[in-house]
């Protein structure tokens, strides 16, 4: 039987005057693939940062199996089990890419030391196709490169819940289909995803369920195909002329 694995009830973020989520409320269901989705601005990435303690909200809740994670520190919520790649890669420059993953694992949600770590981050760096470059500095690696590592290095902690904010975004278009299909294999093992995405092909293949915002309220959730016909879904991307 599917569970909630993680549950957002109310969640307000402000910025001073400005209010960049407005009251969202979602539940992600375990070994599903949820995508938030909506136009520039509208309050995605303010979101997955409230989720994996970045912000703590204004107000609202933040379940994860039941624990409270609103208002806990990044550190403590990956160690409640949510880890997160984010919009611009965040790599330790001076590390090698297998102390990058590394990193990951002493820091997680299933914490690994030693070889231990060595030899899980090795797993992981090989199944990402980066095998061959375990020793490398972090600054000689290509842009998909250095997102693959990213993605180790959160899966490196073993999350229960993957948050990916736009993974896909500036890749080409013979990367891009190898990082949907990467993101497939891991849908495919069981995991728990939430992706804020803005390419719409990677939406329609991965996503079990979508939340669309809208100048930071949720305006439509449903499947992908659902929620791509809706015509408050179409006026909030294309503005009411095209609705
Ligand atoms: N740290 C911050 N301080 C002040 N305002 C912020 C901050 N972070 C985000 N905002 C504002 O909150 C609103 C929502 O931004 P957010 O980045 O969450 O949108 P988004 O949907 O992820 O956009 P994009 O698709 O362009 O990444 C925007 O008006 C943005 O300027």
């Amino acid at each position: 039987m599917s569970r909630t694995i993680l549950e957002a009830r109310n969640v307000t973020k402000r910025f001073g005057g400005l209010v960049a989520v407005s009251d969202v409320s979602f539940d992600v269901t375990e070994h599903e693939v949820m995508g938030i989705i909506g136009p520039n601005g509208s309050g995605k990435s303010t979101m997955i940062n409230m989720i994996s303690g970045s912000f703590a909200p204004s107000s609202g809740s933040i379940r994860l199996r039941g624990a409270e994670l609103a208002g806990k520190p990044a550190h403590k919520v990956a160690r409640l089990g949510v880890g997160r790649t984010f919009q611009l890669v965040r790599l330790l420059p001076e590390l090698s890419v297998i102390e990058n993953v590394m990193a990951g694992a002493a820091f997680g949600h299933r914490r690994r030391w030693g070889h231990e770590a060595e030899h899980f981050a090795r797993s992981l760096l090989e199944r990402l196709g980066l095998g061959q470059a375990t020793g490398m500095p972090v600054s000689a690696l290509t842009y998909i490169d250095t997102k693959r590592v990213e993605l180790a290095r959160a899966l490196a902690g073993d999350p229960k819940v993957l948050l990916l904010d736009e993974w896909l975004a500036g890749l080409n278009p013979t990367e891009l289909s190898t990082g949907i299909a990467l993101i497939r294999s891991l849908r495919e093992e069981g995991r728990t995803i939430i992706l804020v995405e803005h390419v719409m092909d990677a939406i329609r293949s991965l996503c079990d369920r979508c939340v669309v915002m809208s100048s930071g309220a949720k305006i439509a959730e449903g499947t992908p195909a659902e929620v791509l016909s809706d015509r408050e879904v179409i006026r909030a991307y294309l503005g009411d002329g095209d609705a």
